[in-house]
């Protein structure tokens, strides 16, 4: 059964990044495949789909399924099953492609694919095989954003996750095994060459293609067997420099800066977050955990995309385990325990900072100004610090424990 699946890509991307283009431009192509699109679109009308229809005159080979007023990832995923089990019945067709709206989140989406949906009669293990997640990136708005200190993507909408739009756009950059750098007609060359060395520093595993109109050979995208769930959920460039920490020099090229900071000393909460609020511009992306004293029972976590912050408990030290669980992981993982402090366990800093044309040294003094001093780690009770982190319910383990 397993040969006879139907190999699927998804294409993802901001609104207007030109996932329309690219559908239109494969669907057109002479690549001897009968295409199946179901597209995902927000908006009350479903533009896009007219677009395919109209633009794609292949004699009927493909058929449209469209799906509005929500997004595949959350509310419609069980729609979209139905959907996709319904072509399936059908069989008429080689190979499926579906376009997912600018605010879909991609992980839900590969994970439907990949390992169906509990709530759904339909598995699509059985008959569909996740073959490409693609992301088209807009290189034209990218720029714009560098020069301008904007936000990356500018789109007024939010999905359902309450996750604002640049938040989506990074997941999408960072979860994909091939990388559209659409609107390059819009672009100087050296300037591609910059947004394409920000883009392998967020993402060094995807495959890059530039495209101008999305002209984009079939064979990038189709059939070409790259989906991997564990390669692609690890494949964000922050999780690569945090586990591979032996190198904390900057590395620097084409004006791409990333460094990892690491300390073993808690930060005061109140100066670390005037800090997180008032990070430089020019950093596109901070991720990691960090220790804030009085808060001994959480890992607070960093999430900065493009402009947005946010920051506040997120993981688990191994600290705060039961002593046997703990030994599991000490078990798992050889070399855990040699940097386990008597006191503190593995309560600890690490901060991933991506960026371009900024200096590293002027952010590590004033990440330095926040850890506590000699006189506060010793001397001061940390209990009667204010908390400016919001707690919340969702617990997961710290990120150096992954
Ligand atoms: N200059 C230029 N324009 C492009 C390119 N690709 C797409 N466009 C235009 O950009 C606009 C948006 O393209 P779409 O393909 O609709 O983008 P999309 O990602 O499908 O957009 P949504 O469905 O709204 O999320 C259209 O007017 C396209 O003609 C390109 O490479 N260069």
């Amino acid at each position: 059964m397993t040969d006879e699946r139907i190999p699927v890509t998804v294409l993802s991307g901001s609104l207007g990044a030109g996932k329309t283009t690219v559908l239109n431009h494969v669907l057109t192509a002479d690549h001897g495949l009968e295409v199946a699109v179901v597209v995902n679109d927000m908006g009350d009308v479903n533009v896009d789909a007219e677009h395919v229809t109209q633009q794609s005159d292949l004699g009927g080979e493909e058929e449209i399924i469209e799906m509005s007023n929500g997004c595949i990832c959350c509310r419609l995923r069980g729609d979209m099953l139905d959907e996709v089990g319904r072509l399936a019945d059908r069989r008429e067709f080689d190979y499926l492609l579906v376009e997912s709206s600018g605010i879909s989140e991609p992980v839900p989406v590969a994970q439907t694919f990949a390992m169906g949906f509990e709530d759904a009669d339909f598995d699509p293990t059985d008959t569909y095989e996740l073959d490409t997640m693609v992301t088209v990136v807009n290189a034209h708005s990218f720029w714009e954003s560098f020069d301008s200190g904007e936000a990356l993507v500018s789109e007024a909408l939010s999905g359902d996750s309450g996750r604002v739009p640049e938040e989506v756009l990074l997941d999408q950059i960072e979860f994909c095994d091939v990388l559209l750098l659409n609107k390059c007609d819009l672009v100087p060359d050296e300037a591609i060459a910059e947004i394409e060395t920000v883009l392998e520093r967020l993402q060094p595993r995807a495959k890059f293609v530039r495209t101008e109109f999305g002209d984009v050979d079939p064979d990038e995208i189709l059939g070409t067997g790259r989906f991997d769930f564990q390669a692609a959920s690890n494949s964000a460039g922050w999780k690569h420099e945090l586990q591979h920490d032996h190198h904390h020099d900057p590395q620097e090229e084409h004006g791409v800066t990333s460094f990892v900071y690491e300390r073993d000393r808690p930060f005061h909460p109140g100066r670390i977050a005037g800090l997180l609020s008032d990070l430089p511009d020019e950093l596109i992306r901070a991720k990691g955990f960090f220790w804030s004293a009085g808060r001994e029972d959480v890992a607070m976590g960093v999430d900065k995309a493009g402009t947005s912050v946010r920051a506040g408990p997120s993981g688990q030290w191994l600290a705060t385990l039961p002593e046997a669980e703990r030994e599991q992981y000490f078990a798992a993982r050889p070399g855990l325990e040699e940097d386990w402090d008597e006191e503190w366990g593995d309560r600890m800093t690490r901060l991933v900072f991506i960026g371009r044309e900024f200096d590293e040294e002027p952010l590590i003094d004033r990440l330095d100004e926040c850890v506590l001093t000699d006189a506060e780690f010793e001397d001061d009770d940390w209990s009667t610090y204010a908390d400016p982190f919001e707690p919340e319910d969702r617990r997961e383990l710290a990120l150096a424990n992954e």
